[in-house]
């Protein structure tokens, strides 16, 4: 089956909180938490479609500050290539223009929401990178 690239935002703010999207009911994984993001478009690198998606998504402006190792999840229509970014704001206010809601969470409590299935190991990555912090 071919793999989609997917970016996804870890978007951290400065009491280190990360924002969490929840998808709508109308979209798939429906009401599932995850990091804001899309498909890369071809010719797009994955640092450009994610700085697009989540000025569409949300009206927010990012910068990407490192690429996380990404993860392969197959559900079952799609396999997908899960890119994750940890990101800054630059700009805008959040509207939103796609998620049913969103929220700024601590990472303590990340692991216990209700995720995408693609998003938790990155979820966990994102944990024990982070740990030395939380310490
Ligand atoms: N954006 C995003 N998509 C995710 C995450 N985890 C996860 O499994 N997905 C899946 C859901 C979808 O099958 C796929 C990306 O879909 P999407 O609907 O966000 O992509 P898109 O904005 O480019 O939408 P479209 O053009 O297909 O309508 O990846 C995540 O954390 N963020």
């Amino acid at each position: 089956m071919k793999i989609i690239d997917v970016t996804c935002a870890i978007i951290v703010n400065a009491d280190q909180q990360v924002l969490v999207t929840q998808r709508s009911a109308a979209m798939k994984l429906p009401l599932k938490m995850e990091f804001p993001g899309g498909k890369v478009e071809p010719g797009e690198t994955p640092s450009a479609c994610l700085v697009r998606e989540i000025k569409e998504e949300l009206n927010l402006d990012i910068f990407t500050l490192f690429e996380m190792p990404s993860n392969t999840h197959s559900y079952p229509d799609i396999t997908i290539n899960l890119i994750p970014f940890i990101c800054g704001i630059c700009g805008g206010n959040i509207e939103l223009r796609e998620h049913a809601s969103f929220m700024w969470t601590d990472a303590a409590d990340l692991l216990a929401l209700d995720w995408a299935e693609a998003d938790v190991p990155i979820v966990k990555n994102y944990l024990c990178s982070v740990k030395g912090q939380l310490l």
